[in-house]
């Protein structure tokens, strides 16, 4: 049986990291500020919405959210986001993805000062982590908080490793990938076009599912021992919960996978609630470099 990896257990070491650092800045006067902008009213992005401007406020943080109509149009985004950029109160701005279709998201991302922009989305911020200058960059929340979880569960040395990563996402694939190449892995990253999928896989010593595809990756496509990294939320049918009812699966096949691999994370509980930490934690980072002082490690 694999070891489990606890994402809500570590997220919690990560937040009274992010709580207390947050009291030492508020001595000085500064308390960090995250704004979250979401337009329309998709119910699964105000879940997730809802649970960032908690866990901010819990933080200590001024919190702020912006519930913007389904039929808003660019020009009123980009000049909220430039409002944001210019308040000294802000020091985070995350805007919501999916945008409605007829908002380019690439230009409202753009928009957002890279000083700010804590989801680690704008060309500053992705230059910074593939040149490997990840000491100054906002790395991507998601990604950022699996590495956190691989290094729990193997330490810090992933020297020589073998790393797939299933899926190629600017939000998850690509910067999970950056990152295990500057922690020294050999990476590998498979897309919906990879051939010999499953053969790939069992060749991985770290192996991160990041698909959208309810338990694609099956048992007997994880290397014995090898720790799995399951980014993956899909929300399907639960008839034996009661009619219309739904529960969340990952992109891993976790009963059949956790029979293999060394270490796994579960969904729910794993990966979603260290990409809410890890908002929190860069969006302290944002404050500190303002402030002038050194932000805490992750
Ligand atoms: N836990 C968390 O905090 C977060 C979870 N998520 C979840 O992670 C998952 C991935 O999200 P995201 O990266 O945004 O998704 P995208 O849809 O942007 O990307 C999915 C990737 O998977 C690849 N893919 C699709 N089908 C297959 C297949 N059959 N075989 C191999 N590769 C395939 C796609 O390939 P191609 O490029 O060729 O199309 C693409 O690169 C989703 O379930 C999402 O809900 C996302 C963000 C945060
Ligand atoms: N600009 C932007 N940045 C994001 O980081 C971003 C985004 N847009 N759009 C959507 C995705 C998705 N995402 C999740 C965050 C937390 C959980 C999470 O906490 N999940 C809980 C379960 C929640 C539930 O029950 O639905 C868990 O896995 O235990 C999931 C998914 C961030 N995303």
């Amino acid at each position: 049986m694999a070891q489990l990896i606890d994402g809500k257990q570590i997220a919690e070491t990560v937040l009274a990291t992010v709580t207390q650092t947050t009291g030492e800045l508020s001595a000085r006067g500064i308390t960090p500020g995250l704004a979250v902008v979401i337009v329309g009213e998709d119910p699964a992005s105000q879940v997730y919405v809802a649970s960032k401007s908690r866990k901010a406020k819990e933080c200590g943080f001024h919190s702020v959210q912006h519930t913007l109509p389904a039929d808003t149009d660019q020009a009123t985004l980009v000049a909220l986001i430039e409002t944001l950029n210019a308040d000294p109160a802000i020091h985070g701005i995350l805007v919501q993805l999916p945008l409605p279709d007829h908002i380019d998201s690439g230009v409202i991302i753009q928009t957002i000062s890279p000083e700010k922009d804590v989801d680690g989305f704008t060309f500053v911020n992705v230059g910074r982590l593939g040149t490997g200058e990840i000491d100054s960059a906002f790395v991507p929340c998601t990604p950022s908080g699996a590495m956190i979880m691989i290094e729990r569960a193997r330490g810090r040395d992933l020297s020589g490793l073998n790393a797939v990563v299933v899926g190629r996402s600017n939000i998850v694939g690509k910067p999970m990938a950056n990152l295990l190449l500057a922690a020294n892995c050999t990476v590998t990253i498979a897309h919906s076009r990879t051939a010999n999928l499953p053969e790939l896989c069992r060749s991985a010593d770290i192996l991160v599912a990041a698909v959208g595809r309810p338990e694609m990756i099956k048992g007997d496509w994880v290397k014995p021992g090898a720790t799995v990294i399951d980014v993956g939320i899909n929300r399907i049918p639960a008839p034996e919960k009661g009619e219309g009812k739904t529960r969340l699966v990952g992109d891993v096949a976790y009963d059949e996978a956790e029979k293999v691999a060394g270490a796994i994370t579960p969904v729910p509980g794993g990966v979603g609630p260290m990409t809410i930490a890890l908002l929190m934690a860069n969006t302290l980072v944002a404050a500190c470099r303002t402030a002038g002082i050194t932000p805490p490690r992750f």
